[in-house]
Formats: C-alpha cells, structure tokens, sequence
C-alpha cells in the first residue's frame, strides 16, 4: 500500500514538475537559465540577490525579451528603451495596470476595482487632486511642523535607524496629505504601522501561493485582511461624518475630503482602499531615495552643503543640484520591475501571450546599462546638471523615473514636496545627522557607499537597505 501511494505521488509530482519546467508562456520567448534544470532552479535565488544584474546578464543571452520562472510566478521581461515603451504605453486591454493589481492583491481589491466606473473616475481624481499648484501648496501648509516633530523626537534618542524612521516619517506625511490632521493624530499611531507591515506583508511569497480567499489562513494574509477592514472602517466613518456634519469639516484641504466631494457619497464602499492604494502608491519610493541620496551626498565633499543652501531657496526655486541627485539615486535605485497583467491572448510587439500571463519592464536595467549610461553603476549626480552629459534626460524612456503613458506617477510634485521642502529642510536647516553604525564603507555596495541594496525582499524592487539598517545620530544644529 505504502509503496503504491509514494510511486503514485512520484508519478504526480514528476509530471507536475514535468509540466511545470517544459510548458511555455509563448512559443518563441526564452527561459533565464534554460541552459539545465540546475540553471532553472537557481534563477529565483540569483534574481533574489541581484534581480539587476541578473536581467542583464540575460539579456545579453536572450536578447530584450525572456521569461524569468520565479517558481511562484512567471513573468515575460520587456527590456531596454524599447521595453519600457511597449509595457508602459500600451493599451489596457493589452497589458492591464489594474489586473496587475488585482494579480498583487489577491482579490482583496476587487470590489473597488469592479465598483461602478471606479477605476476610471479614481484616475481622474487623483490626477486633479495632486497636479494642480493650489493643491500642492496646501499639502506644504498641511504637514508644516511635522518633520521638525520627529526629528525633535529623535535627537533625543541615542541613535535611530535611518530608513525605518525616515519611512514613518515618509508615510505620518501621507496620512496627513491623504486624511487630514485630525485623522492622524487620531489614529496615525494605530494605522502607521499596519501600513508598512502591510506592504511587508503583500510580499510574503505565500499568499503568491494561496488563492485570495485562502489568504486568512496564514499570518501574513490574516494581518492584510485585518488592516484593509480597519482602514475601511475607519474611512466609511470619516466620509460620513463629512456628510452629516459639512460645517465641521468645511476648508478641509486632505485628499480625502477633495474625492468625496467630488465622487459624492455613492462611492462610499471604495474610499478606504482608494486611499490606502495611495499610501501604498506613495510611500516606498519617496522614503527609500531620502536615505540612499544622503548615503552617497555625505561622501561628496560640499554636497551636503550645497543642498542646505537650495532647500532654503524656497518651495518654487529651483534646486538644480538637489534634483540631480534625485534624479541619480533614481537612476540606480527604483523602478526595478514595472508589471502589467494580460486579460485575454494578446500579441504584443510580435509575441503571443496567453491569458494572465504577467509582463514586466525594468527601467533600471537600462537605467544600469552601459550603452546608455556612461559609467553606469557609479553615482555622478552632476551627470544630470545643466552642463552635464545627461541634463535632458529625465523622463526619457532610457530613464523612467516617474513612469510613462497613462499610469505616470500623478504624485511627482507632491514627491517633491514632502522630500525637498518638509523632509530635506527640517532636516538639514535645524539638525546634523551623523552615521553612527550599520555602514560598511569601501567594501559594501555602489562605489563602496556602505550597504546594499534589499532588491526583492521588501517594497517591489524600491529597495531598502540589506540586513541590518543604517544607525544615526541626530542632533540639534546650533544657530551660526
Ligand atoms: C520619489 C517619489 C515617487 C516616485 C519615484 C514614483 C514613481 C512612480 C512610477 C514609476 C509610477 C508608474 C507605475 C507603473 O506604471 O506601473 C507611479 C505611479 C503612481 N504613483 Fe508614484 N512615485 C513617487 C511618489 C508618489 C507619491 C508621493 C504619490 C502620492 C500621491 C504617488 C502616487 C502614485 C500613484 C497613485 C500611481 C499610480 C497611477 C495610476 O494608477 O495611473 N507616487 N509612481
């Protein structure tokens, strides 16, 4: 009995893996590591520790178009300029931004995403909501004095770690924007962090494993499930207050209070998660470029310096060095995989895609490629200065900063905002921050800045730091 239910599960599991290794996701997109089974197998874990250099290396096998088996999904890369162009631009029921989502989130959007005309009037509202000027202006005015409320707080601890707390400070900026002050003080220390263990959560490779329904079934999930009904909850109650009491609310400048005043108390099944997409949306970019810029800017002599010397220059200044080494620690740091999802057999750029297949571009691959960046993997933010070799080049599909076509971040100026005019000014105008542990100079990461990367463990490829985080010491800077 025995020996016929293990060569029955042998059997299974052999043409299982049988299956699993020979079926194609089209007939003329190569396999990463197709070379030997053993070459497959390792593909997961080489991508896991370098997914950057790991597309590079086979993009010079395969050309700009493979398939990479991450066991637990499979996803067709689009590389180079080419790429960023075909996944970026293309058309919904080509390549699905929201199926993508759906894909990502196990269904547990679902309902907001098949709500009415939703997906369409969120686009709109998110673009009025963060691109006009007025809008922005308000947001500055709304969080004045909250940098200056933490960094308070942690000059009076012996030493903090740098990307967590800049992350907190990061998402306590979003919460506000997005929900207002009172929202946030109210229940920031509660949602704060459900929100980054959220995110963390979202990567767990299990629920890639598990359909959504089953996602209460292991820790991860059930803490997904637990924080979207709070948040939901918690926002369900906030519009209708709004409604019940306009005076109260009346001069509201939060996103919040804008969409539900201009989608109406109709949509009031999708705001939480709307919102929380926001945070989500907002938060992983804008807080991981902060630590990473000042790893590499501390190293320059004069860079610091000269950055103290733009933030004062004013919220409508231009602060031309500031940006270039945004632009450059972009460059090298976010952006490693775009997805997109195919509902239906699609052919795209001549290749034939079955249904729910996941495509992908990688705008650092280029953006890390030696044929269109010279010296590509040091960081020269003067590249992108105005006498630079490179100062016309944001937003080219060589370097996709803020995205392309019609899911191009909406949230840039807002980006801006929050890092140059609240975060960066508090920061360097009233304190020092000095490196206290964590950095292994000269010997870990790009030109021996210190630390590496986290590529794929956490934030979808906007990495944080590796293992453990950077420490620092914050003090208050004497008047000179
Ligand atoms: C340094 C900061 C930021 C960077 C580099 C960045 C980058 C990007 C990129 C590359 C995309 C396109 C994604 C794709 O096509 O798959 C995107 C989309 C998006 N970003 Fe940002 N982002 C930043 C900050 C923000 C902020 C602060 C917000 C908050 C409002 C925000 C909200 C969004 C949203 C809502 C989308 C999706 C737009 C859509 O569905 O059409 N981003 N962002």
């Amino acid at each position: 009995m025995i020996t016929l239910i293990a060569s029955t599960l042998f059997v299974l599991i052999g043409s299982y893996l049988f299956r699993r290794f020979t079926n194609r996701v089209s007939p003329n997109i190569p396999y990463a590591g197709s070379d030997s089974l053993w070459d497959r197998l390792k593909v997961p874990v080489e991508y896991g520790i370098d997914p950057v250099g790991f597309l590079a290396k086979q993009r010079e096998k395969l050309g700009d178009v493979f398939c990479v088996d991450l066991f637990l999904v499979k996803i067709v890369f689009f590389l180079g300029s080419d790429g960023n162009k075909v996944v970026l631009r293309a058309a919904e029921d080509q390549l699905s931004f929201w199926e993508g989502l759906r894909w990502l989130t196990g269904g547990l959007w679902d309902h907001s995403l098949d709500y009415l005309d939703w997906p369409d009037k969120s686009l709109k509202s998110v673009k009025l909501g963060f691109l006009k000027q007025d809008r922005i202006i308000a947001h500055g005015s709304d969080t004045v004095g909250l940098a200056d409320e933490y960094f308070a707080k942690w000059s009076k601890q012996g030493d903090v770690p740098l990307f967590h707390s800049i992350s907190y400070l990061v998402t306590a900026h979003l919460f506000v924007i997005m929900l207002g002050e009172d929202f946030y003080h109210k229940h920031g220390q509660e949602l704060i962090p459900a929100m980054s263990q959220f995110e963390r959560d979202l990567q767990h490779p299990l629920l890639r494993l598990l359909p959504g329904a089953l996602w209460g079934w292991c820790s991860a999930g059930s803490r997904i499930l637990k924080s979207d009904k709070r948040f939901d909850q918690l926002v369900r109650a906030e519009v209708a207050d709004i409604y019940s009491n306009p005076d109260k609310h009346r001069g509201r400048t939060d996103y919040l209070y804008f969409t539900s005043q201009l989608n109406g108390l109709n949509y009031i099944p999708v705001y939480g998660n709307h919102v929380m997409s926001m945070i989500f949306g907002g938060h992983a970019n804008a807080a991981m470029s902060i630590p990473w810029m000042f790893l590499h800017a501390r190293r320059v002599p004069g860079a610091i310096e000269l950055w103290r010397e733009e933030v004062g220059l004013g919220h409508d200044a231009k602060k031309p060095f500031l940006d270039a080494c945004f632009r450059e620690t972009a460059r090298l740091y976010t952006n490693v995989s775009m997805m997109r999802r195919t509902k239906s057999a699609v052919t795209v750029a001549g290749f034939d895609l079955a249904p729910g297949t996941m495509v992908a571009c990688s705008p650092l691959a280029s953006q890390r490629n030696s044929s269109v960046f010279e010296k590509p993997t040091s960081w020269k933010p003067e590249r992108f200065l105005a006498n630079g070799a490179y100062a016309e080049w944001f937003q080219k599909t060589e370097f996709v900063h803020f995205g392309l076509g019609q899911h191009a971040c909406p949230g840039e100026k807002l980006a801006r905002l929050l890092i140059f005019d609240s975060i960066l000014k508090t920061w360097l105008e009233k304190y020092d921050v000095e490196v206290v542990g964590g950095l292994e100079e000269g010997t870990k990461g790009i030109d021996g800045v210190g630390a590496e990367a986290a590529w794929t463990e956490e934030n979808f490829g906007t990495p944080a730091v590796r293992g453990k985080d950077v420490r620092v010491k914050i003090t208050k800077r004497m008047p000179r």
